[in-house]
């Protein structure tokens, strides 16, 4: 089998401490991923490996069929998306919005002097459409509200036509509609045969679109666990991973967790 990630017992080291620790981790083909895991567990580190802007100090990682360290990421970083919140801090405030997308064809920020095809702009259009931010495109990027910079992310990262699209906490910082348009908006890519492979990195299990089809739990660089959904999700998983305890709920396509309740104890019977 051919893996679009393979990561085998990747390690990466920052001062006295593995950030990421022995991660094993294998994406096939038409793969939708959720990545969950407490502040600091790896999940951004993760995605850094996995988009080729780091390498690991330990282990192998293989992208795409290529192998990091025995490639020129900069021919491999087009293939794959990226929306990051330190990416789009490199936007600079005054870019016109439909440049921001369009730029993403040379892997820059803020146009300068290159020159793009009729189909490159028209496919920054189509982009923008999609994502229902194309009344948007004259617009200067600093002015958009944060969910409207958000949608304007992704279809920059969908610039390239990747083959994995990685998205890291896309719905932070968006109201209750915003982050409902969003996920009714990556349910849709997700259902779409032709989209690349997807990871979203999360904070809340209510932020999972549907369609989605494999959960991986982080805990202290690791991976708790990883697999089909369905079978990750359970109270006790969640529990453990985020180190509280928490009930599971689904609701149609949809699933949410909360603290678990305690039961009051019971009362021994009558003091008089
Ligand atoms: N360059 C670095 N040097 C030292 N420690 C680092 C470095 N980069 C990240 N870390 C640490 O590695 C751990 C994992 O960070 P990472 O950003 O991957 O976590 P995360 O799961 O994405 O967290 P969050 O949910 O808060 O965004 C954190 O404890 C972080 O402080």
């Amino acid at each position: 089998m051919t893996w679009v990630l393979d990561l085998e017992n990747v390690s990466v080291r920052r001062g006295e401490k593995n950030i990421l620790d022995d991660v094993s981790w294998q994406i096939a083909e038409g793969e939708r991923w959720v990545i969950l895991g407490r502040n600091g567990a790896g999940k951004t580190t993760l995605l850094q490996i996995a988009s080729a802007r780091m390498h690991p100090t330990k282990g192998v990682a293989k992208i795409l069929d290529t192998q990091l360290g025995k490639v020129d990421v900069f021919e491999l970083r087009p293939r794959i998306g990226l929306a990051s919140a330190a990416l789009a801090d490199r936007i600079p405030a005054s870019e016109v919005v439909s440049d921001v997308v369009l730029t993403a064809a040379y892997a820059v920020t803020g146009r300068w002097r290159e020159s793009y095809e009729d189909l490159d702009v028209s496919r920054a259009t189509d982009l923008l459409a999609a994502f229902g931010v194309d009344h948007l495109a004259d617009r200067r990027f600093g002015t958009l509200s944060e969910g409207e910079r958000k949608r304007v992310q992704i279809a920059r990262a969908l610039m390239t036509d990747p083959e994995l699209l990685l998205l890291d906490e896309p719905a932070a910082g968006l109201d209750l509609g915003g982050r409902e348009e969003l996920v009714g908006a990556l349910s849709e890519l997700a259902a779409y045969p032709q989209s690349p492979v997807l990871v979203l990195v999360t904070h809340h299990v209510e932020e999972i679109p549907p369609g989605f089809t494999h959960v991986m739990l982080m805990r202290d660089g690791g991976v708790h666990t990883a697999g089909p959904i369905a079978e990750v999700l359970t109270d006790e998983h969640l529990s453990e991973a985020f180190g509280l305890p928490l009930e599971v709920s689904r609701t149609g396509d949809r699933w949410s967790a909360r603290a678990a309740q305690v039961e009051p104890a019971r009362s021994g019977g009558h003091a008089d």
